[in-house]
């Protein structure tokens, strides 16, 4: 296999200190895990493979340990402070570089993920003949403009548009020199902006799919391989026997019998941690709480779910229902049902409405029907958090 031609040398700048709103959640959208390592870490790997020296990481100033967690073990990275604005992370980016006056340098968005190494390529190659490079789209849909009112104020022409994207190609000097010229009343939309405001003439190369920006909470299930959600079932069966308690959903229930166990017997809990665990393909119960494991002995079952929960929420999933089926011919489930769905809600942290309890008789047949024993079954859909 032919080799790939080498690149001419070029510094990098990362910007990773936005806040990530739109996205939302509580760790900022760079630091989160997608197709398996934190988003920021793909580019970075990506510039770094392709010879980026030096690469500088712009990250908001309480994000050190975020960042150095994302990006463990990556060799000759610096990290700079951002600004307030994207076009503020730059210009400290560029700054920081000062000292290096590379030649070239590729800013890039660390929300792209996906950097493909011929994008890179077609970048530097213009600047031969431009102080400025960027990854640009077609766009394929027709373009209204919005009026204030909400409706069509006019049309543009698409066959003039591109969509545009990052990393964005400079000769460091122009790049630098325009954004300490900026005069702008508001921030630019990028950094091809701040270089033609100073008379910089911009190449556009073909961009690439791949390199779409991770903007919205949906982007990161659309363009994740996580599936976006998971089924898991659970089932459990034990055995009724006078002087035992009787406990459902995590409710004491009156009754003549109660269910033998190592732990409280909780044959519903147990059935919907079952669930939850084949949800995320995490063993079962009785991988993370052994039997023979004496701590257990007479446990309340909801630590159990609580566990799986946090077992699944670590996955990167939240819980979006459960359905259970109790299968007995006593006791009577319904006087219990609203109790016992407000105690699964409150372990798993779900809206009671979440939460189906169902019950059913085997007419008589059968160790249930017999009442020898209680049999709980119980499906959970997990969607990514
Ligand atoms: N003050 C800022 C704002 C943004 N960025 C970076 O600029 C890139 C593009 O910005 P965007 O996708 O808008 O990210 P956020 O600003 O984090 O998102 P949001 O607007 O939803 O808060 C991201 O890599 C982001 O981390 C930055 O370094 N400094
Ligand atoms: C720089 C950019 O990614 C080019 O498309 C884009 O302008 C960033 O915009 P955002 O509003 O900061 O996401």
């Amino acid at each position: 296999m032919a080799s790939e031609p080498p690149l001419p040398s070029f510094a990098a700048i990362v910007v990773a200190a936005g806040k990530g709103l739109r996205v939302g959640g509580e760790v900022p959208k760079q630091f989160r895990d997608w197709r398996g390592k934190p988003l920021v870490r793909h580019s970075v790997e990506a510039l770094l493979a392709s010879g980026a020296s030096p690469l500088v990481v712009v990250i908001a100033a309480d994000a050190r340990a975020d960042a150095e967690a994302a990006l463990a073990g990556l060799e000759g990275l610096r990290w700079v402070t951002g600004g307030a604005s994207r076009q503020d992370s730059v210009r400290n980016g560029l700054e920081e570089l000062t000292g290096d006056a590379p030649e070239r340098v590729l800013i890039h968005d660390a929300a792209r993920p996906d950097l493909p190494r011929v994008v890179i390529a077609r970048l530097l190659r213009a600047l031969d003949r431009h102080s400025g490079a960027i990854p640009v789209l077609p766009v394929v849909d027709s373009i209204a403009l919005a009026g204030e009112d909400g409706t069509m104020a006019g049309k543009a022409e698409r066959e003039t548009l591109r969509r545009v994207q990052t990393p964005q190609a400079f000769r460091f000097d122009d790049i630098l020199a325009a954004h300490r010229a900026w005069q702008g009343a508001t921030d630019a939309g990028d950094d091809a902006q701040v270089l033609m405001a100073s008379s910089g003439s911009v190449a556009l190369v073909d961009g690439d799919e791949r390199l779409k920006k991770i903007t919205f909470a949906e982007d990161f299930v659309t363009t994740s391989t996580m599936p976006a959600f998971r089924v898991g079932q659970g089932f459990d069966v034990h055995r009724l026997e006078a002087g035992e308690e009787l406990w459902l959903c995590g409710v004491q229930i009156p009754h003549d019998k109660g269910l033998a166990g190592h732990s409280d017997a909780d044959v519903a809990l147990h059935a919907i941690t079952d669930a939850v665990l084949g949800a995320i393909g995490d063993g079962d119960i009785g991988t993370h709480f052994p039997p023979s494991d004496p701590q257990w002995r007479g446990a309340r079952s909801g630590r159990f779910l609580e566990h799986a929960v946090g077992l699944a929420r670590a996955a990167g999933y939240a819980i979006a229902n459960i359905d259970l089926t109790l299968i007995c011919e006593a006791p009577k489930i319904g006087p219990h049902r609203p109790a016992m769905r407000a105690e699964v809600a409150r372990l798993t942290g779900l809206d009671e409405g979440a939460v189906s309890i169902k019950a059913t008789t085997t007419e008589r047949l059968g160790f249930t029907g017999r009442g020898e024993g209680i049999a709980a079954q119980a499906i959970v859909a997990l969607v990514l958090a």
